[in-house]
C-alpha cells in the first residue's frame, strides 16, 4: 500500500472530519476514571473475598476489560474476566446495592468527588491539535462512552469546539452500543454527514481503536498515554502519537 498524502494536520488529504474521543485523548481524566474503578473493586473484591483478594489491575485489567467502554459494559467485562455472576439491577440502583448497576453508580459517586476534589484539566497539545483541525476547516466530534462527557468539556471550556457530541448520555438516548463496536463513532460520521472514510479516528482506548477498525474509518490515531503503542497498532492504529500536537507539520 502507497503511504497517504498527509495534510500540515498530519492526516490524509481525504479525511474531512475528526471524531475524538474524550478521557485520555483531550482531558487528562482517564487516570481519574481508572483511580476510581481501582477503588470501587477493591472494595467489592476485599468484601467478597476477604483480605487474600486479587486486586484490580490497573493497567491490564483497565485496558482489557474497562478502558472505552460504557459504564455497565465495564463492570460487566470485568466481573466476567474474574467469573464473578451479578446480577442486573436497574440504572437507579443505590451504589451500595451489589448488582450490575449499583457497583456502576459507586465508581460514579467516586469519581465525582476525584472531579470535584482536584478539579479537571485538557491536555494542552490536544487543545491546541482542535483549534488547528478546525482552522483548516475539518469538522469534529466528540465520541466518549462517558456519561459525564459533557460537564467535563464544560468544565475545560472545550464545549463548543465539537459540531457533534455522541456521549454515554446520547449513546443511551439513541440505543447505541459502545466501544468496542463502532456504532458511535459511525453515528457521529454520519450527523457530520460525511462517509467513515472521509473521517479520522483519535483513541487511547484499546477498545476504541477496535471500533475504528470495525468501522472502516480512513485514519486511526492511537493516542499513547501508558506506553501501550505496540497494544495500539496490534488493535489496528495507522499512527501511534503521545501527544496530538506531535501530527503537525508532519507534511
Ligand atoms: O462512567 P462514565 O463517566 O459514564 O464513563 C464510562 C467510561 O468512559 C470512558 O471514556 C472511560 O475510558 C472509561 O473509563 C469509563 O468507564
Amino acid at each position: 500500500m502507497t503511504s497517504p498524502h498527509l495534510t500540515t494536520t498530519g492526516l490524509p488529504d481525504t479525511i474531512t472530519a475528526c471524531l475524538f474521543d474524550l478521557d485520555g485523548v483531550i482531558t487528562k481524566t482517564a487516570v481519574v476514571h481508572t483511580a476510581a474503578w481501582k477503588e470501587m473493586f477493591d472494595d467489592f473484591l476485599r468484601r467478597r473475598d476477604g483480605a487474600g483478594f486479587r486486586p484490580f489491575d490497573p493497567v491490564a485489567d483497565y485496558s482489557r476489560y474497562v478502558d472505552g467502554r460504557p459504564r455497565a459494559d465495564g463492570v460487566r467485562t470485568f466481573l466476567a474476566s474474574r467469573d464473578i455472576d451479578l446480577p442486573e439491577g436497574a440504572p437507579g440502583d443505590p451504589p451500595e446495592r451489589e448488582t450490575v448497576h449499583g457497583l456502576g453508580n459507586r465508581k460514579n459517586e467516586l469519581l465525582l468527588r476525584r472531579i470535584r476534589d482536584d478539579g479537571v484539566e485538557a491536555y494542552p497539545g490536544s487543545v491546541r491539535y482542535l483549534a488547528a483541525v478546525r482552522e483548516a476547516g475539518l469538522r469534529t466530534a466528540v465520541v466518549s462512552s462517558s456519561a459525564n462527557c459533557r460537564d467535563v468539556l464544560r468544565s475545560v471550556g472545550l464545549e463548543d469546539h465539537f459540531d457533534v457530541r455522541i456521549d454515554g448520555v446520547v449513546s443511551a438516548e439513541r440505543g447505541l452500543p459502545g466501544k468496542p463496536r463502532p456504532d458511535t463513532f459511525l453515528a457521529a460520521a454520519r450527523d457530520l454527514g460525511v462517509e467513515p472514510g472521509q473521517a479520522a479516528v483519535f483513541e487511547d482506548a484499546l477498545a476504541g481503536m477496535d471500533a475504528g477498525r470495525a468501522g472502516r474509518f480512513g485514519y486511526v490515531v492511537g493516542v499513547d498515554r501508558t506506553g501501550q503503542a505496540a497494544a495500539l497498532r496490534e488493535h489496528g492504529a495507522d499512527t501511534v502519537v503521545t501527544d496530538l500536537a506531535a501530527l503537525e507539520g508532519r507534511a
